[in-house]
């Protein structure tokens, strides 16, 4: 019998939100003005200013689009353009060890033990997917990226829309019911059993000092640890 595959989140499932929070994210917003302006001639750069100018009526300054950027990591925007950039910006800090990737103690384990036991792991983050791919090679729990089969970020689709979870299911060629996706965020669960997929809730302590319970939960499996999660 096929083993369910296992799709996982990343902030607030796999690893803590203060580290996304106040590791990545204040050294991403620090860097962004060098950045910018010594790859602003870089079309892998260009392409992601120029679709942030774009939505700011298209005549923008890189020191606007800078400040834009900044915007928007202060609001957690999950905008494609932005985690493109931080994903190129985040490759000197782990490059350079300036930090490596924070990952739970349960889910480094958990995640070799259905690795052993078969099943596909694959990554659906608003984290693009050169910054998973960063993430899951630097962590404080060695190189995880040899367990992952497939990543995935917001240019198959946003996280809350169940035509995203549709898409992973076809390119990984599994039907959604052999899916388990594992997130901290009701709405993503919500989307992806909408698609067809089995869910479980990731409510840790230490990210959600007060437990969704109830009606808090959305009707998806709860657990507080990746030890308590049930693929099979
Ligand atoms: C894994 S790359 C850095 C994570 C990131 O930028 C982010 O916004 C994570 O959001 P998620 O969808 O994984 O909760
Ligand atoms: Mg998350």
């Amino acid at each position: 019998m096929t083993k369910p595959l296992i799709l996982t989140d990343v902030e607030g499932t796999t690893s803590s939100i203060s580290f996304v929070k106040d590791v990545l994210f204040p050294y991403a917003r620090n860097a962004l003005p060098e950045f910018v302006h010594e790859n602003s001639d870089n079309p892998d750069v260009r392409r992601w200013l120029d679709t942030v100018a774009a939505e700011n009526g298209g005549i923008c300054t890189d020191e606007m689009i800078v400040e834009t950027l900044q915007g928007w990591i202060d609001e957690d925007r999950k905008h494609t353009a932005l985690k493109a950039l931080q994903g190129l910006i985040w490759q000197d800090g782990y490059l350079s060890a300036e930090f490596a990737a924070h990952i739970y103690p349960d889910a480094a384990k958990a995640l070799k033990q259905w690795r052993e036991q078969g099943h596909t792991l694959a990554v659906y983050s608003s984290g693009s997917v050169p910054a998973q791919k960063l993430f899951f090679g630097h962590t404080d729990a060695g190189d995880l990226l040899p367990l992952f089969a497939a990543f995935f970020d917001t240019e198959v689709g946003h996280k809350r829309e169940a035509d995203s979870y549709r898409n992973i299911a076809a390119r990984l060629n599994r039907p959604a019911g052999e899916i388990l996706f594992l997130s901290d965020v009701v709405e993503e669960l919500d989307a992806a059993r909408d698609a067809g997929m089995r869910t479980a809730l990731i409510d840790r302590r230490e990210d959600y000092p007060e437990p969704r319970t109830g009606e808090a939960t959305h009707g998806h499996h709860r657990v507080e640890s990746f030890a308590d999660v049930r693929p099979a």
